[in-house]
């Protein structure tokens, strides 16, 4: 038996997540309708009014139409994690395909990195409890996304609607709560600078307290999510 109590691997560096990192950071710090949020924690960025308020409308139509309850990426099988509504926003529509690619525009990723957006949907009390969106090494389904374009780099985020009470996207760590507002979205990049796992960008979707919440949401992996 070993003294010695196994220590966590630390995460390997990666130069094409840091790639990814700069790339987009730049492109975002020279686009005049973007703006980085004043915290040291991690890369964030907020861009207002990216969809007007027609086809926030649309997208709303869309969701209530195709949801079912969100599913949780997680060998923890807790019930009450994410308690939102879920679907899948089809890339190849003529409806859905301008935002997919507009989305990936704006940050310069070539949008094959970028998985199927989602939409979700937040009644009254429900909610998405603190968790990071880039994969963790140590879980089963580690595998399986390594054959799937490998970690998630950045996220972008979109509220559809403003919500009356409750409903913030909060990073406790990074120190930002940010509540949703019609067309605003929300950019982050889940890595460190030198393309390590940034822990602080922990997040949650705060219980819906009055109104009805709905956001789509895109993530962007290292690699190519469609082959
Ligand atoms: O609902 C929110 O504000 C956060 C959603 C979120 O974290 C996600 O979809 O990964
Ligand atoms: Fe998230």
């Amino acid at each position: 038996m070993s003294l010695f109590s196994p220590r966590r691997k630390a995460p390997a560096v990666s130069p094409v997540r840091q790639r990814f990192g700069a790339d987009v950071a730049a492109r975002l710090d020279a686009d005049p309708m973007v703006e980085r949020a004043a915290i040291p924690a991690a890369q964030v960025y907020y861009r207002p009014d990216f969809l007007d308020a027609a086809t926030c409308a649309r997208l709303i139509d869309t969701i209530d139409t195709n949801r079912r309850p969100s599913t949780l990426l997680s060998d923890r099988n807790d019930q009450n994690f994410r308690t939102s509504d879920s679907c899948d926003m089809d890339r190849w529509s003529a409806d859905i395909q301008p935002i997919d690619t507009g989305i990936a525009d704006l940050l310069g990723i070539d949008p094959a990195h970028g998985e199927t957006m989602q939409g979700q949907r937040y009644a009254p009390g429900q909610h998405f409890r603190a968790h990071h969106d880039y994969f963790h090494e140590s879980e089963s389904y580690w595998p399986r996304m390594v054959k799937e374009g490998g970690q998630r780099t950045w996220t972008a985020m979109i509220y559809l609607n403003d919500v009356t009470e409750g409903g913030a996207t909060w990073f406790p760590q990074a120190g930002i709560k940010v509540a949703p507002r019609r067309g605003l979205m929300l950019i982050w990049n889940n890595m460190n600078p030198d393309g390590t796992p940034n822990e602080l960008t922990i997040h949650e979707g705060m219980p819906v307290v009055d109104g009805v919440k709905y956001i789509v949401t895109k993530w962007f992996r290292e690699g190519r999510w469609i082959k």
